[in-house]
């Protein structure tokens, strides 16, 4: 019989969170606090728990755009060295305390250098705090570095740059973010030309703020080897009762090829990529076979974290715990450290705990 997963169940897995905003998943205590010491006034409010639900609510308008309108008020506050290491170390403490066992998390340099910073003291200061996390919570971090897709080639090319300049230091990929209507991947060819003749890793936001020609485009023109999102990927799918009776050629190919989706199952919600956790598609990718993974996109501005993602999952999608080792092991695999690291996580670190956590779950009381 099926076993009931507890909530504490849930937070104790080993968890892979690929795909998490550092700008978006800040504390709201840090932001104010942060705020004052700065003298930074425009914040709606100066209590945690309100600014908290401040950003939820304007990150809950079902529009892209608006979700990200936020964003100003935590990239604001992060102008220095200092609390751009405050903020990477705290994002990893919580990761820690929320079961998340690696995570990769992403950030556009570009929105730091306000107050004069140059983008190698941004990058720096963030990988110190990674650095320093790592040590004092005993789990790994590494960083994505976003080029934003409103801005000019220019800038995607010299984040690029600095996402490869950094390779051996802590930066493992490089992403595409921002607004999605209107900017289209390809505009960014350049940047994405030089990370893959640098055998560099590309994600690429795609198929949240428009559809799947922009998931087509990540990858056939720019070479994505994961896409964040992909909500829209379903359009390429006849579904007739829960079953995909059949595939278009774009969905075929990422099945075939195993390219992960990161799946940011609130923030779809917030953003209105999906109307409901009823009709959003993760269920069909799962059972499709897709290679999905779970995220939670922006903690902050999504009020969510790792183990809400996963009461979701079990709770609207009927997850099981062979389901969420699955999950575990699958987004590791696709993680952008080396497939040496990725091995010794799954095999030392994800497995072990697993097992552990089944032999708990096997010696509950079974009801007659
Ligand atoms: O869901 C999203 N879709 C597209 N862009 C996003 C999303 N969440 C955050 N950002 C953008 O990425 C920047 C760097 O972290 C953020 O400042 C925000 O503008
Ligand atoms: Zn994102």
């Amino acid at each position: 019989m099926q076993k009931i997963l507890s909530d504490e169940m849930l937070n104790r897995m080993p968890k892979v969170l690929l795909h998490d905003h550092l700008d978006g998943s800040v504390r709201a205590s840090t932001v104010v606090e942060l705020a004052k010491s700065q003298n930074y006034s425009a914040l709606p409010t100066m209590n945690a728990d309100e600014l908290s639900d401040w950003f939820h609510r304007g990150a809950n308008k079902g529009s892209l755009p608006e979700y990200l309108s936020g964003f100003v008020h935590t990239c604001a506050v992060m102008q220095t060295p200092e609390a751009l290491e405050r903020a990477a170390y705290e994002h990893v403490e919580d990761c820690q305390k929320d079961g998340v066992c690696y995570v990769e998390v992403r950030f556009a340099p570009s929105l730091h250098t306000a107050n004069g910073m140059h983008w190698d003291e941004v990058v720096n200061s963030v990988l110190k705090g990674f650095d320093r996390g790592e040590r004092d919570f005993g789990i790994t971090a590494r960083l994505i570095i976003c080029a934003l897709r409103h801005l000019d080639s220019h800038h995607s090319e010299d984040m690029a740059q600095l996402a490869v300049d950094f390779r051996d230091k802590g930066v493992v990929g490089f992403d595409l973010a921002g607004e999605e209507g209107g900017y289209p991947p390809k505009k960014h060819l350049s940047a994405f030309h030089f990370c893959q003749r640098a055998n560099f890793n590309l994600t690429i936001h795609a198929g949240e703020g428009f559809g799947k020609e922009s998931i087509w485009q990540a990858i056939q023109w720019c070479g994505a080897h994961r896409i964040g999102h992909a909500t829209r990927l379903i359009d390429d799918m006849a579904v007739h009762e829960n079953e995909v009776i059949k595939m278009g050629s774009l969905a075929q190919y990422v099945l075939d090829k195993r390219i992960p989706l990161e799946i940011c199952l609130s923030s779809n919600i917030h953003t209105g990529a999906a109307a409901s956790f009823e009709t959003h598609p993760f269920k069909t990718f799962y059972n499709t076979k897709f290679r999905v993974t779970l995220n939670t996109d922006n903690r902050l501005m999504s009020n969510t974290n790792m183990t809400q993602e996963y009461q979701i999952a079990r709770d609207f999608y009927g997850f099981t715990f062979s389901d969420f080792e699955r999950i575990s092991i699958n987004s590791m695999k696709s993680a952008f450290i080396c497939y040496r690291e990725r091995c010794d996580l799954i095999y030392h670190v994800i497995k072990p705990a697993f097992a552990k956590l089944r032999d708990e779950l096997a010696a509950q009381e079974v009801p007659r």
